[in-house]
């Protein structure tokens, strides 16, 4: 350590993502002495190489999806993108985040740190060269890319090398089929790509309900996308041009060639630059180990919130939440405790998938009799309107009490009106008395009251 003089915090906040800004801002106001270390760029997942920057790139292969749907029902010409301009777009959203959110938590009288704390003891970190100290510390360091441990690794792309793409590529393929891969399988698909999908399960977004992945899976198919599941990928090697991936299907070795390959198996919690065991910070498969308060079970001292804690998923709201939580309760210890009633989350495809409360198998756990409101709307005015052939939905009501428990959608505007159903479960609402609400006409929401209608 080139410098052995310690300074001290009342609170070090590790990560600036949505949940390490939160929880440091909120002690700040309370006038707590704050410093914050990020080892990349401020700001965190999100804004800068997660859902805000896909969401952009996203909507222009939208675009052309709807065009395409459209045309020969008044749609004459096509939309041509060019992808510089559209990264370019991009940009102008994300390059301002690292100095504005620099620029903010300065203002606000806290220190920054850019390089990665190392843990000495449960209240003392290396940083920078310099010996640190405080009286708490907020681990909010989310998670990153999981490595895969196989031959040519260093070949496979990530996410964030996608959103970045100076132009579309004739053909990719993704190892695993969650919400990564489904997106930007179904995004490169739509621009013209050659997708490969490689999945070690047997379905895809296995969280998600089946009745509804089997026919979002049939829609990407329908769009180009190769799905390959019970696939073991063994390794990757370098071509002239092409990546040939290795995999083992059915007990055969098969090979597949394409321009890029992404590794989409899973986000993975960003701890091992941090040392934690020189603290005795105690870590399991899903993060650093936490109570409902947040705080590290080994040692109260230490937070930990967003995507790095145990606590999943991992979702931008949820880390938001979390980072409050820590906030507060490093504030007034155990003010706040964690209690997810019901976490909404879309799958940005085309269409999306989006889905509220339990699943059909877990609410029939839970409750005695479930009414399982299912069926296929394509038929339906909306589905018609815009030419698009998916439109489904299941949605689950506890029977005794009529309450809706659960709903998932999978339509061209999921992601906005599965907040009405976030909204009726949150306040345990019947299906009587969300048929009573007065919605929007026409609108996705007011087929909601359609759906739950006994056939
Ligand atoms: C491609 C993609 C798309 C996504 N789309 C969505 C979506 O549509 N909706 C949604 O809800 N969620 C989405 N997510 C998930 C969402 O981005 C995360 O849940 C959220 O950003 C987590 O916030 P966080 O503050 O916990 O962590 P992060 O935002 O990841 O912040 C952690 C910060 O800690 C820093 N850090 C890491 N290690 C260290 C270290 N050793 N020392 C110092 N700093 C460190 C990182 O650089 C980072 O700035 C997406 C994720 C990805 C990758
Ligand atoms: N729209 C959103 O809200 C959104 C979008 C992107 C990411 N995220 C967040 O980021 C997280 C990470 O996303 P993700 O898509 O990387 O992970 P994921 O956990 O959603 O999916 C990973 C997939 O990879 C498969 N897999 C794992 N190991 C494999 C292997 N060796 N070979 C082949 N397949 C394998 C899994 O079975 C799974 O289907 C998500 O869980 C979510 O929390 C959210």
């Amino acid at each position: 350590m080139k410098n052995t003089k310690k300074t001290h915090y009342d609170v070090f906040v590790i990560g600036s993502g949505v949940a390490g800004q939160t929880a440091a801002e909120i002690c700040r106001e309370q006038k707590l002495s704050v410093a914050i270390a990020d080892n990349r760029e401020f700001g965190g997942t999100c804004a800068n190489r997660g859902c805000d920057s896909k969401k952009i790139l996203l909507q222009f292969s939208q675009l052309v999806y709807q065009s395409r749907n459209l045309k020969g029902s008044g749609v004459k010409k096509l939309p041509k993108l060019n992808w510089k301009k559209v990264q370019k777009f991009k940009r102008s959203f994300s390059d301002p985040i690292p100095p504005n959110t620099e620029q903010k938590l300065k203002d606000l009288g806290i220190s920054l740190y850019h390089q990665s704390p190392k843990f000495i003891s449960e209240n003392e970190v290396e940083v920078e060269g310099k010996l640190v100290s405080a009286d708490y510390f907020i681990i909010a360091t989310g998670n990153h890319p999981r490595e895969l441990d196989i031959d040519g690794n260093e070949l496979l792309k990530v996410s964030e090398d996608v959103l970045n793409f100076k132009k579309i590529p004739k053909s990719i393929t993704f190892i695993g089929s969650g919400y990564i891969a489904m997106e930007f399988a179904c995004m490169l698909a739509t621009l013209g790509c050659n997708v490969t999908i490689l999945e070690r399960d047997k379905t895809s977004l296995a969280k998600f309900d089946d009745y509804l992945v089997e026919k979002l899976i049939a829609k990407l198919e329908s769009l180009g996308v190769k799905f390959v599941f019970n696939a073991d990928v063994t390794g990757v090697k370098k071509l002239k041009k092409n990546l040939k991936v290795a995999y083992t299907h059915n007990g055969k070795s098969k090979t597949h060639k394409s321009r890029k390959v992404v590794n989409a198996t899973g986000r993975v919690p960003a701890i091992e630059a941090l040392e934690l065991d020189k603290a005795g910070i105690e870590v399991d498969k899903k993060g650093i180990v936490v109570n409902d308060y947040l705080q590290s079970k080994s040692h109260p001292n230490v937070y930990a919130c967003g995507d790095v804690s145990n606590k999943s998923p991992s979702l931008t709201p949820l880390s938001g939440l979390q980072g409050y939580i820590a906030g507060n309760n490093v504030v007034k210890e155990k003010s706040k405790s964690l209690d997810v009633p019901c976490v909404p989350s879309t799958v940005f495809t085309t269409p999306n998938l989006a889905s509220v409360g339990y699943g059909e198998s877990e609410a029939k756990m839970r409750y005695k009799n479930v009414k399982v409101y299912q069926g296929d709307c394509r038929d339906w005015y909306h589905a018609k309107r815009e030419n698009e052939d998916t439109y489904a939905y299941t949605i689950l009501v506890n029977e005794r009490t009529d309450e809706i428990v659960g709903a998932h959608i999978l339509s061209s505007k999921a992601n906005e009106s599965i907040n009405v159903f976030a909204t009726a479960i949150y306040n345990k609402m019947t299906v009587k008395e969300f048929k009573r609400m007065m919605l929007t006409y026409p609108s996705y929401g007011m087929d909601f009251k359609k759906m739950m209608e006994n056939k």
